[in-house]
């Protein structure tokens, strides 16, 4: 299997290369160059095996021979033997036919630890084969930068260096990311939003001495392997509900589109979807884009569903190249007008291959607020409220079509967000008992003004230490 950039100017790259590498030299995302298929009997042969089961089937067409199947198992058992629900992803259904998919009982208590966790196995076991040291460098908005540090937390052959925006994350999210007493973790508050995160990260990638000198790595999403182990709860949840007998839609909780392009990848694999349902915040960019096919930012504004507060939404790249079909000088035009200009606009025929899979829809403050209340009413689910903007949209489009079940991801645990969960329903959800001392730890974070050269400073000189 061989990896391609969305760009089309980068080297292809092996499954090790390309989680190595991350973004890719010419500023695009690598992708499989083609996606591995199941048989109707392949799928149907899923039911009733464990996760880790179905993660070692879904991922291993995708991986090669980076490991043999032996450490490839040990390595996925080893990823998720803490999390905290024997199911790992449970499902519980919500009302008739539409159904939760609980991805928060991780390390980290978000989906990010289905990732973040089997990428920290594997690249730890690539790390040890080469005997190299890297510098991971991770953008957040509040989940992705402390299931990074969980999963990298302590090891001497890794520095990881997290940029959080200032302000812009909840009270346990940023405990959960400056609480880390281990000297390999840096959490670095940033003076901007997430894009501006995201924005540094990627001119770190593009400033090739850098890069270089520093071994750059990243676990953001931009890293395909943190979309493939994604695939595989699409699958684990979709095949406990009937498939491939049966079609299933799915509603995703989307800012950088990580996890719903993983939905994508499913579909490709012979998984029936019926519909791909974005579900966006006030910070509507992507459903905006889907109604009008023009992708054009207008600054974010801070909302009670923070992770989901982003505009330069960085894997809608790769579903643009599956839209292109595959061209990647198309994709890159429409990366460089949105980089200069702050806009673009999809061709016509490309938002068809768009609207083939993918529907929208978005969730202002009150609704959130109102579907945290009535979900906790109507089912006993108390939601964070990122699910809550998925529940709100994905019940709305069960409407359309309400013979095929529909599967919300809950993408992270409530007690992440107490101050709008209990305005919201008057509960207060607590930490799970190991996070209970939380607010007694210690933090240590270093605040970092929106500036290239102050951050890479800080990474240079941090990691030489
Ligand atoms: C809790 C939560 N929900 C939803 C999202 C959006 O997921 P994605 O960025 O993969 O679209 C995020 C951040 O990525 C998140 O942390
Ligand atoms: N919501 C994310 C933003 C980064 O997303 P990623 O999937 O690209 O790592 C977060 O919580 O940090």
């Amino acid at each position: 299997m061989r990896y391609i950039s969305t760009r089309g100017q980068a080297p292809a790259l092996t499954f090790e290369e390309a989680m190595m590498t991350g973004l890719a030299r010419d500023g695009g995302l690598y992708v499989p160059e083609t996606v591995p298929t199941f048989s109707a009997e392949d799928i149907a042969a899923m039911a009733g095996k464990s996760y880790e089961d179905i993660a070692f089937t879904v991922m291993k067409p995708f991986i090669g021979d980076t490991f043999t199947d032996e450490e490839f198992k040990g390595l996925i058992d080893k990823a998720y033997a803490d999390f905290g629900h024997d199911a790992r992803a449970p499902l519980v259904q919500l009302a008739p036919n539409h159904f939760l998919l609980e991805l928060f009982h991780g390390p980290t208590l978000a989906f990010k630890d289905f990732a973040m966790q089997i990428i920290g196995q594997m690249m730890q076991a690539a790390l040890a084969r080469s005997g190299k040291r890297i510098t991971i460098v991770g953008a957040t908005s509040g989940d992705t930068g402390s299931a990074a540090i969980e999963a990298f937390r302590g090891l001497d052959n890794v520095d990881v260096f997290i940029m959080y925006p200032h302000g812009r994350v909840s009270e346990v999210q940023r405990r959960q990311m400056t609480t880390a007493a281990e000297s390999n973790v840096h959490a670095l508050a940033v003076e901007g939003d997430f894009d501006d995160c995201q924005g540094k990260l990627k001119e770190m990638f593009n400033d090739f001495e850098f890069r270089d000198e520093v071994h750059l790595a990243g676990v953001n999403s931009i890293n395909w392997g943190r979309v493939l182990a994604q695939v595989v709860y699409y699958f684990s949840s979709a095949v406990s509900l009937g498939a491939p007998q049966r079609k299933v839609s799915f509603t995703v909780p989307t800012g950088n589109f990580g996890d719903i392009f993983a939905g994508f990848i499913a579909k490709q694999m012979g998984l029936p979807v019926e519909r791909l349902v974005i579900a966006t915040n006030q910070n509507d960019i992507l459903h905006r884009c889907m109604q009008s096919s023009d992708y054009t930012k207008h600054g974010v504004t801070p909302s009670i569903s923070p992770s989901m507060d982003i505009e330069v939404s960085s894997n809608f790249e790769r579903a643009l190249f599956w839209a292109h079909d595959h061209d990647g000088a198309a994709v890159a035009g429409l990366m460089d007008e949105l980089k200069t200009k702050g806009t673009f606009r999809i061709s016509e025929n490309a938002m068809t291959a768009l609207r083939d899979h993918y529907d929208s829809g978005a969730v202002d403050e009150a609704t959130t607020y109102a579907t945290i209340a009535s979900a906790l009413e109507h089912s006993g689910e108390l939601l964070c409220p990122h699910s809550a903007v998925g529940v709100h949209v994905g019940t709305e489009h069960q409407g359309e079509n309400p013979e095929v079940p529909m599967i919300t991801l809950a993408t992270a645990h409530p007690a992440k967000f107490p101050a709008a969960v209990e305005k919201a329903s008057d509960v207060y959800p607590p930490l799970p008992p190991r996070m209970a001392d939380l607010y007694d730890r210690t933090e240590r974070v270093t605040q970092v003004p929106n500036d290239l050269a102050a951050l890479q400073a800080i990474i240079r000189e941090r990691r030489a230490r």
